[in-house]
């Protein structure tokens, strides 16, 4: 999870094939209408993201009901978020070790870099999200370090995609 340009995409299929299992990339999953929101740049809201958030929780909770574990990237910006991706309520709550089998993975790295990338993607033409948005992006990220199962902050978001991968790997395969 984390901000647009944080590397979740990266990061999580690195995972999922270290771990064998499917990875599913949450933009491939919003609405037309959102992608031309995004596109426009116009933040999302709420109300643009419920739809599609319980979309993704209904891929969640399917992998899980089948005892397969997933990879999932997704920006889940707000806890009301992460609370229907784990269990389908917005006000689920549960923490990290939570039971409910869903660990979220928070990468975020400085906005310099943010930016440099989004930039990048711009100039390159293969990205449908706009730089502008980052500023909106930064702003809805909230979270409770007590909720997240690992975060990676500042410098350590900017290791190679690789390392941070298998930072993950070695305390899941505790
Ligand atoms: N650790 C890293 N170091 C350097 N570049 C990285 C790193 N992680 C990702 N990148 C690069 O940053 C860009 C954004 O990465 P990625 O697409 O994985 O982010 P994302 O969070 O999935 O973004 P979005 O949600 O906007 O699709 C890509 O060009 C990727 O190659
Ligand atoms: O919740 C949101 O505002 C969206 O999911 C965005 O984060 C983008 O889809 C994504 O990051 C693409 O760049």
């Amino acid at each position: 999870m984390g901000v647009s340009g944080c590397g979740k995409s990266t990061v999580g299929a690195l995972l999922a094939d270290a771990l064998g299992c499917s990875f599913h990339e949450g933009d491939e999953f919003h609405p037309p209408a959102n992608v031309r929101k995004m596109q426009a740049g116009i933040p999302l809201t709420d109300e643009d993201r419920w739809p599609w958030l319980e979309c993704l929780a209904a891929i969640v909770q399917r992998q899980l009901a089948s005892g397969q574990p997933v990879v999932l990237s997704c920006s889940a910006l707000k806890p009301e978020y992460r609370s229907v991706l784990r269990c389908g309520r917005r006000d689920g709550g549960c923490g990290s070790d939570g039971g409910c089998g869903v660990a979220f993975v928070l990468l975020e790295p400085p906005a310099a870099a943010l930016e440099a990338r989004l930039a990048q993607r711009a100039a390159a033409g293969s990205h449908f999200m706009p730089a502008s948005l980052l500023a909106s992006q930064l702003g809805t990220l909230r979270y409770d370090p007590a909720e997240l199962y690992l975060h990676f902050a500042e410098e350590a978001a900017l290791q190679p995609p690789g390392d941070t991968f298998g930072s993950i790997v070695r305390p899941a395969a505790m």
